[in-house]
């Protein structure tokens, strides 16, 4: 299973994902992540976890990525991966999950290190703005 999508294009989000990981912020964790997604449209985005002094201020790399979808131009995520400081890949932590679903909802493909999973299997029963919209 690729998710539609062969195996070099996940090894080049694999590697979009590690150079984001390159340049995270992560001076009081010591756990450095980067994530990189492919948008309906072609594009690609990414982001690294940027964390602050004040310990719960830090934003995960999720939030950069979704922030950098958003400022160029929006569109559906389809497919997703998120790496470790080893550059392995690594579960996005369940806010982050919540994130992916306004912008790729339950079939996002994901990479994670039991194989490619849709976020329906790693979010059930999801909220989402369907919910507001009832
Ligand atoms: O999905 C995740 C999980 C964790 N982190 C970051 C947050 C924090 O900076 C560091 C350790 O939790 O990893 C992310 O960026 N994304």
């Amino acid at each position: 299973m690729t998710g539609g999508l062969a195996e070099a294009g996940w090894e080049a989000l694999r590697t979009e994902a590690r150079a984001a990981m390159a340049r995270a912020y992560a001076p009081y964790s010591g756990f450095p992540v980067g994530a990189a997604a492919l948008v309906d449209d072609g594009r690609t985005v990414s982001g690294c976890n940027v964390e602050n002094a004040s310990f719960g201020l830090g934003l995960c790399a999720e939030c950069g990525l979704v922030s950098q979808l958003q400022a160029t131009g929006g569109g559906r995520l389809t497919h997703f991966v998120c790496v470790d400081g080893r550059g392995e890949p690594l579960v996005p932590c369940g806010r982050c999950r919540q994130l992916l679903y306004e912008f790729g909802g339950p079939e996002l493909v994901l990479e994670t290190p039991a194989g490619l999973l849709t976020l329906a299997e790693m979010l059930p029963q999801a909220f989402g703005p369907d919910h507001l919209a009832k």
